[in-house]
């Protein structure tokens, strides 16, 4: 269970979040609400709404934009570089702090609204799959944005819906709300209206609170409090895209602090070093500072940003919308993908085909019994209640009354309703057959009177069933029992002693195109599972007409017998989970996971829900059930596993080009910093002045800025990718010293063959140093010869548009302002041959490089 702490400084027109709202009257919450029955109108909602705030706890992107730029400039370096800018200042050069500023200005600016264009786009994307809510305003029922709910408004609840804010119970029809948020109990309670004298808000049967979710039944709710304002942090708790860091995270990080270290001490060092050969005081220290600047990897999270939120544009337009950036990883290294089979597998456009009573013929009372339950439950009717209404005629149903139900859920799998006609009084239930038979001890033979169900009749039943099922036909069994006269309040525990009557048959044919996309998916290294609560033979039927090549079989019973430790041994080897209830689900996501996969799972109900939240990647459907998809880090918008395998290759290409940047700080740049750290001691002089080493810094990062827009080989998208730390350092500690061994030759030449004063070693030195870090980009972007992979048009611009400049600035008088000094021919073109023998070399040695590693690193995340 997560909590958070409440946000404070909202105006106080709610009450505190300890307010025991449900102790109050309805009567006394719609006048301290000031609203009534009909609902607030519009207008009143609007002024609440600027008065209260919007329903959800987390400020919009807008306002982060001054915090993020303030948080920049207290970074401990920036600031140390500030303060040692205008002590170099104060003791005269005006100049050096000026330029100094501007560059730290531009590159902030730069790094700022880069991520905060990037993270606008993202929540853009995050919007148009945002929950809504049906509130009564004026009177009418209108869909808004959870968002704008305000104290006073009423909401209009199903199953299957998130509750938006917390608020008490008007009217309820079965409610049941899951709020193991809330109080970590995984089973639905029953929410009834009024008062209770409940000292918890667990207790409180008539008070719904933001975050949790309506698994049946309906409510109507009133709303008390929203936002911030609500118990447990409301809709924002349940939607809260944060989830813990995947690997891929974590492996960034740790590679990030590992750098972190080193510049640390590398730092230090030549600090320490530059004051024992007693240079100048101040200038070293600056030097040190901006060598820091350009080592740490500070732009990391910002370049994580751009590029996520980049391939969720692309993603976007491939029909999947993403809702937790870092998904886009867990698509991309996702290597084992559970699906549900309703709408993935099959159309989903299901048809009652048959309604066979004992004899196997079609029964009418099967079809009154069946269509009078799929009538008057009060839960969200399903696709197959549809199907048996659609065939059904309103008459016969006019002469049944309804007087309660038992509401579905799906670990009963059945459905119960108590009604009566002018004769008698009966409890109708319809559900799983299997579950249905098994709580049956007589049969109606058609005409009505029960007789005791014997094991010939039950084995008779048993093969009717066996043989609709292994034709892929899902099938519900129906039933009825007598009730006293005076119940007027049946439980699940009133299911026994059943009357059998018959079976409703279905068909839902498969989906064509799923084969072709399963086929992808495991050509790109992505296995499938297929996790359903229908029966075993309908799965295995399906899995047969669309010729998936799975295996193995396990059922809910099976696992129910299973621990986790056997269930994790037995998934490896199974692909098909049938008759699983929501809890399942979840087990066999977490048994693959602790296997060391990385899980997806796709479902569209509210029994998906739970698997989906604990799966790596979570993906749901437009027009699934809320809960479904607040659950979901992904959401397609199109119910199609070829969605997925497009989103699969989007993600693995976000990755490729996220390691791009990695490639990049750790060959050249950091090489190159490494190097000119060392240089400083042999030198008489500084290799480069403060102000030159913060200038190579931006220009670089500026050239870097192309990288998102990258196109990424074939090749790099073909298996999940994993971050493989060895494979970073493998690559770092080739390429680093290959960058290091021709600065040392700059170094030499420039010294000892032409004998270069300050300044022109500098110069050299600078655009030695810049051309090979920018241009390498070409090589490292792919593991396949360098002239054979053509990188995108926007990279080639932002690299070479920044190199120009840097020559620019070095080359031409504005660079005396910068301390260069124009280069003579026979400099520029030793400089020219080392930047090509450099790049000779990089382009052979990535091979090695980059060589693949075998197999998969299986270590788990969390
Ligand atoms: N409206 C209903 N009335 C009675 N029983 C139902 C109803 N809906 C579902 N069931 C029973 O519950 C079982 C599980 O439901 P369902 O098949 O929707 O699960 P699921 O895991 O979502 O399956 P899928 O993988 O096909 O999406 C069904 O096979 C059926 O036996
Ligand atoms: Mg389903």
């Amino acid at each position: 269970m997560r909590r958070r702490s409440i946000l404070p400084g909202r105006r106080q027109t709610q009450p505190s979040p300890s307010d025991d709202f449900w102790s109050r009257s309805a009567e006394a919450s719609f006048a301290s609400l000031r609203s009534e029955e009909q609902g607030l109108s519009a207008q009143e909602a609007a002024r609440r709404l600027r008065d209260v705030g919007r329903n959800i706890a987390v400020e919009p992107v807008r306002r982060r934009i001054l915090a993020k730029i303030g948080k920049r400039l207290i970074e401990p370096l920036i600031a140390i570089l500030i303060v040692a800018a205008l002590i170099s200042g104060a003791t005269g050069d005006w100049a050096s702090f000026g330029i100094i500023l501007s560059i730290l200005a531009i590159s902030i600016a730069l790094d700022v609204t880069q991520e905060h264009r990037a993270e606008k786009v993202a929540e853009a994307l995050k919007q148009s799959v945002a929950v809504r809510a049906q509130v009564k305003r004026g009177g009418r029922p209108v869909g808004v944005p959870v968002e704008n709910i305000v104290p006073g408004d009423i909401v209009l609840l199903r199953a299957g819906d998130l509750v938006p804010a917390d608020g008490i119970l008007l009217e309820s029809r079965a409610a049941h709300a899951n709020e193991a948020l809330l109080t970590g109990e995984p089973f639905p309670v029953e929410k009834r209206p009024g008062p209770s004298a409940a000292a918890t808000p667990a207790e409180a049967f008539n008070a719904l609170f933001g975050g949790t979710a309506l698994v049946s039944g309906e409510a109507t709710m009133l709303v008390v409090a929203t936002g911030a304002r609500t118990r447990f942090g409301g809709i924002a708790a349940a939607l809260r895209s944060e989830e813990p860091p995947t690997s891929f995270e974590r492996g960034l990080h740790a590679f990030g602090v590992l750098i972190l270290r080193i510049t640390a001490f590398l730092v230090l060092f030549v600090l320490l070093a530059n004051l024992a050969l007693h240079r100048p005081v101040l200038e070293s220290f600056l030097f040190a500072v901006a060598l820091a600047v350009g080592l740490t990897p500070e732009l990391m999270p910002m370049i994580m940003t751009v590029t996520l939120s980049r391939g969720a544009v692309r993603m976007a337009a491939r029909k999947v919308v993403v809702k937790r950036l870092a998904a886009i990883h867990d698509l991309g290294a996702m290597d084992v993908l559970c699906t549900d089979k309703t709408g993935t597998l099959t159309e989903a456009s299901i048809d009652l085909v048959a309604h066979p009573g004992f004899s196997g013929e079609d029964s009418e009372r099967v079809i009154e019994f069946a269509a009078v339950n799929s009538r008057f439950e009060s839960g969200v009717k399903s696709a197959l209640d549809d199907a048996i209404l659609a065939h059904t005629q309103e008459k016969p149903l006019d002469a049944w009354r309804k007087i309660a139900d038992v509401p579905f859920d799906f670990e009963r799998r059945r459905v119960s309703v108590l009604v009566e006609n002018s004769r008698r009084r009966l409890l109708i239930v319809k559900g799983a057959p299997e579950e249905i038979l098994a709580r049956c001890s007589r049969v109606d033979m058609g005409d009505g009177v029960p007789v005791p169900l014997d094991e010939e009749k039950s084995g008779k039943l048993q093969a009717l069933l066996a043989a609709k099922s292994e034709e892929g036909l899902r099938c519900l069994g129906i039933a009825w029992r007598d009730m006293p006269e005076d119940r007027a309040a049946p439980a699940a525990k009133d299911e026994q002693d059943l009357v059998f009557v018959g079976y409703c048959v279905f068909v839902d044919p498969p989906k064509a195109s799923a084969a072709e996309a399963i086929r992808r998916l495991e050509r790109a290294g992505v296995r499938i599972a297929i996790v359903s609560g229908d029966a075993a033979p309908v799965l295995r039927h399906i899995v047969e007409t669309l010729g998936i090549p799975a295996k193995g079989m396990l059922t809910g019973a099976d696992i129910a017998g299973l621990g986790d430790a056997a269930l994790a041994a037995r998934v490896a080897k199974v692909d098909l989970f049938a008759r699983v209830s929501p809890d399942q689900k979840t087990r066999i996501v977490r048994a693959l996971q602790a296997r060391g996969h990385t899980v997806g799972f796709i479902g569209d109900g509210i029994n998906d829900a739970p698997a989906i939240k604990a799966a790596d990647a979570g993906l749901s459907v437009d027009g699934a059930s809320d809960v479904a998809r607040a659950a979901a880090d992904l959401i397609l918008l199109e119910h199609d596993l070829g969605v997925v395998a497009d989103g699969v290759a989007e993600g693995r290409r976000t990755y490729a080009n996220i390691m791009k940047y990695v490639r990049m700080g750790t060959s050249s740049n950091f090489g190159n910093m490494l190097s000119m750290a060392f240089a400083s001691l042999f030198l008489p002089f500084l290799p480069l002045t403060p102000i030159q080493v913060l200038l190579n810094n931006l220009l670089y990062d500026v050239s870097e800025t192309g990288i998102p827009f990258d196109d990424v080989d074939e090749t790099a998208t073909k298996r999940p990718h994993s971050w493989n730390m060895h494979e970073v350092l493998r690559f770092s500690l080739i390429m680093g010293p290959l960058s290091s061994l021709f600065d040392i030759a700059t170094f030499v030449i420039l010294l000892h063959v032409f004998g270069a004063s300050a300044e022109v070693f500098r110069t050299g030195w600078f655009l030695e140093s810049m051309a090979t870090q920018i241009l390498v980009v070409f090589l490292i972007r792919t593991a396949l010869p360098a002239w054979i992979s053509r990188p995108n048009r926007a990279l080639v611009a932002t690299s070479l548009g920044s190199l120009g400049l840097a020559i620019l600035l070095a080359l031409s008088p504005v660079g005396h302002w910068l301390g260069f000094f124009t280069l003579p021919w026979p400099i520029l073109l030793s400089i020219a041959a080392l930047i090509g023998g450099y790049l000779l070399m990089a382009e052979f040695l990535k091979r090695l490089a980059l060589a693949p590693q075998q197999g998969r690193s299986h270590q788990r995340r969390r």
